[in-house]
């Protein structure tokens, strides 16, 4: 049978053990080099990825880095075309092949490659519409369990009552840092056989800001986004001189950010000595401010932040309207602009409107964007938003079948971060209630969001968010750190995010002008504990309710 015909799951089977045999007889690779590729589990192929479940962060980072070679080299010689594998990890538990146990701690320099995208190769004509039919409706790693009758999503719902002790302690000593995770008795006792849908964590290279999951491969391409993922790839690929700068542009959600990581993260496997650096504009003005802060040293710090910036061969800065009107801001941008222009360095910029629409910047500036090559992201038509769902319940290890993604994709049409949010939510509520994800108890789940067409403040939310904790809304924004101020921020700080189309700055300003990584570690924070904590989801799913109602009200 061609590999065309072959369902993901058995794509990835017949591509991973004829790898795996390539490899074990490779003589350049150790025995343990050979303990580490032992244990892994295919999963799936996508066009040009192939999704291999592993153990733990080690034997990820050992595969990414020491074996990347000889791994992509192997792939392409069984595929016949560049493949790049998506690593997922699986506790050992639900993993159906023996791991090993290699003790090695991974080096400070696997940190810093990643594994990422190529548009050629295997099977790659598959369309979205090859997609929707041949992704698996069930994570090959999950163990069929008995399907119970869905409980009402509303048994869920308790009185709005304070957070219990025990979990706003554990709440709030992960406030500032959370570490991998670990999954809980709980969990898997209760909620091995329907795992929870977990966002994607976002693994930021602590050196290149470039998150490690943003990959072409993890990009699903549609009419929306073709183009400017073409042109993006001729970027990263190094061989769009004339596509400089480029200007992506489009709403929110949409696939900016995603294409900017992406074209970092190809540039760097294609050459891992050049220097890349993403940056969105709020740590540009962060980074610029802090240099002239100290007024003794500020020329050394300046000579410092231009030394940083202008040494860079791919620039890659995101939301640059937020830079609008900031003078002293703009003006040192418009000289590293010019210096890394003039060096022919790569330089990619994204933001919401076309660059002539931008407000508060100089024409000068406005015309050197305009030199370059500007694209558009569109909002995707349905074809593209199921196989994206596709790819994420794929990535997030959930099992939701073809009705629930078709219904997620026909109600959720602008904002694929929404789509993501929807996602979340339903596999929450199959989690807690140990069932299966099925339509009617996604119809159920989302039927707030369906009757959402009341444009929803970020106001409100904090109010709503505070009323219902006992709070006010000073304490919301404010710097109090006590634990029940903690958590109903980062379900307020969640919700902004989910209900509204704020960027992620946007939503640190109104939240008393805190950073945007800040809003991050809360919004994965929450749709983390969701699946696993009732009260978070109670929380969440209640004041959804209450400000829907309230947006339909005020109408
Ligand atoms: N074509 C796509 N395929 C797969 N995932 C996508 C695609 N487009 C966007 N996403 C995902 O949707 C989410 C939102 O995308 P992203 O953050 O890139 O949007 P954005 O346009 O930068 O939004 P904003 O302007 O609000 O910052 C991310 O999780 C991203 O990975």
């Amino acid at each position: 049978m061609s590999d065309d015909l072959l369902g993901p799951a058995e794509q990835a089977a017949r591509l991973w053990s004829d790898t795996l045999a390539m490899l074990r007889d490779n003589p350049s690779l150790s025995p343990r080099d050979k303990g580490w590729l032992e244990g892994v589990v295919p999963e799936a192929v996508y066009g040009t990825t192939i999704v291999l479940c592993v153990n733990n962060a080690a034997t990820q980072q050992a595969l990414q880095t020491e074996l990347s070679g000889p791994l992509l080299h192997a792939l392409k010689l069984i595929s016949g075309t560049d493949m790049f594998p998506a690593f997922k990890i699986v506790p050992q538990t639900t993993q159906s092949a023996p791991m090993p146990a290699p003790t090695a701690a991974p080096t400070p320099r696997m940190m810093r490659q990643s594994a990422a995208a190529s548009a050629h190769g295997f099977n790659r004509t598959m369309s979205a519409q090859t997609a929707r039919q041949s992704a698996p409706s069930h994570m090959t790693t999950a163990a069929p369990a008995t399907p119970v009758a869905a409980a009402p999503v509303h048994e869920l719902a308790q009185e709005p009552k304070m957070a219990s002790n025990s979990m706003l302690d554990a709440m709030s000593s992960e406030i500032t840092t959370k570490p991998a995770p670990t999954p809980t008795p709980r969990m898997m006792s209760e909620h091995g056989a329907f795992p929870a849908v977990r966002q994607q964590r976002v693994l930021r290279d602590p050196e290149t800001h470039l998150n490690k999951n943003s990959t072409f491969d993890t990009f699903v391409p549609g009419d929306s986004n073709r183009f400017a993922r073409t042109v993006a790839l001729a970027v990263a690929e190094g061989s769009g001189q004339e596509f400089n700068p480029l200007c992506i542009y489009g709403g929110s959600g949409l696939g900016k950010t995603h294409l900017l990581n992406a074209i970092g993260n190809y540039a760097l496997v294609k050459d891992p000595t050049l220097k890349v650096r993403y940056v969105n504009s709020e740590e540009f003005t962060n980074e610029f401010i802090e240099a002239l802060q100290t007024p003794n040293q500020s020329q050394g710090r300046i000579a410092e932040f231009n030394r940083r910036y202008r040494e860079v061969d791919v620039l890659l800065i995101d939301d640059i309207q937020f830079l609008g009107g900031k003078e002293a801001t703009l003006e040192q941008f418009f000289h590293t602009f010019n210096a890394l222009h003039q060096a022919n360095k790569r330089i990619v910029i994204a933001s919401d409107v076309a660059p002539k629409n931008l407000k508060g910047f100089e024409a000068r500036l406005i015309s050197r964007f305009d030199s370059g090559l500007t694209v558009d992201v569109k909002p995707p038509d349905l074809e593209t938003r199921i196989a994206i769902l596709r790819m994420m319940a794929s990535m997030n290890g959930t099992s939701a079948p073809n009705d629930v993604l078709d219904l997620i994709a026909e109600r959720f049409t602008d904002n694929i971060r929404e789509l993501e949010g929807a996602l979340i939510r339903v596999s929450a509520v199959a989690s807690l209630n140990n069932q299966p994800i099925t339509r009617p108890l996604a119809e159920q789940t989302l039927q707030d969001f369906f009757t959402m067409d009341a444009e929803i403040k970020p106001t409100d939310i904090i109010s709503q968010t505070a009323k219902y904790f006992h709070l006010t809304f000073d304490d919301i924004v404010g710097r109090a750190r006590t634990k029940n101020i903690a958590l109903a921020r980062q379900i307020a700080m969640y919700l902004a995010r989910e209900m509204t189309s704020m960027s992620l700055v946007d939503i640190g300003e109104v939240f008393g002008g805190r950073d945007h990584t800040t809003v991050m570690h809360a919004c994965t924070r929450v749709s983390d504990d969701m699946p696993e904590k009732p009260e978070i989801y109670n929380y969440v799913q209640e004041l959804t309710a209450r400000l829907k109602q309230r947006g339909k009200d005020s109408n």
